[in-house]
């Protein structure tokens, strides 16, 4: 039986609005908790350590390796990203789910663990606006920036494994879809199978009049 606590994966190339649209759904739905991942990237200026990221360096992230205290893990951009098994252990005391922020190879773990995970993949319009972005947001040097853009067609390569793509074109339309996800999800069938046997173990209706 699948309970009711939700495991929502967004992926997306590097630019493609994830993180706008994830920020979003964290603001409107605060029972679904962020999974903070832990990284070797160095911060951007306006990232502060714990909210958007774990930041440790290489022989630390190592480390967590070899303690298995990651759910997933993936080496991405030329860095390592990983999901630690607290993250998802606090989110199931303190919540009632939990947002992945993670690429397709993190994804592919996280389904592998938990099956019942939902995944959605963000699709930029065209990959011209995706530069567009990417390099609109500043947040990149040259080099970086290119090494992120030739990633991009690796990552739509994978688009088959999700169970939902969303194109987000216009900023709006794009997220309402997304919280359309989040609604449905919570609708699924087996996370009330709980209060359909109780209801279906109750007396006859009307017996105890
Ligand atoms: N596998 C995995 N990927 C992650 C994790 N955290 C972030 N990522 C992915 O790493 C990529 C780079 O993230 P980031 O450096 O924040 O850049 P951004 O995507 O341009 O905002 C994105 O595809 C993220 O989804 C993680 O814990 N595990
Ligand atoms: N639908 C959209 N239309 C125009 N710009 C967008 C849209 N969605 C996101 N952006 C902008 O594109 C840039 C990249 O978005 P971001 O959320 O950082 O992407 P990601 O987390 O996928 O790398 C940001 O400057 C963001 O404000």
């Amino acid at each position: 039986m699948v309970s009711d606590f939700l495991l929502l994966i967004v992926s997306s190339p590097s630019g493609a609005g994830k993180t706008t649209l994830c920020n979003r759904l964290r603001a409107e739905f605060p029972d679904l908790r962020f999974s903070v991942s832990h990284t070797t990237r160095k911060p951007r200026p306006n990232e502060v350590d714990g909210r958007e990221y774990h930041f440790i360096d290489k022989d630390a992230f190592d480390l967590m390796i070899g303690e298995h205290a990651f759910a997933e893990w993936a080496p991405v951009h030329g860095n390592s990203y990983g999901t630690s098994v607290a993250e998802i252990e606090i989110a199931k005391r303190e919540a009632r789910g939990v947002l992945f922020d993670i690429d397709y190879q993190g994804a592919r773990q996280i389904k592998a663990r938990m099956p019942e995970a939902a995944s959605v993949f963000i699709l930029p319009p065209s990959l011209a606006e995706l530069e567009r972005r990417l390099r609109g947001r500043g947040t990149e040097d040259e080099p970086t920036t290119l090494r992120r853009l030739r990633a991009a067609k690796g990552e739509i390569e994978h688009y088959g494994f999700f169970d939902y793509v969303i194109v987000n074109d216009d900023l709006e339309r794009a997220y309402d879809q997304l919280r359309a996800v989040v609604f449905a999800e919570r609708c699924r069938r087996g996370r009330h199978a709980l209060l359909c046997e109780q209801m279906l173990a109750e007396g006859k209706v009307g017996a105890s009049t």
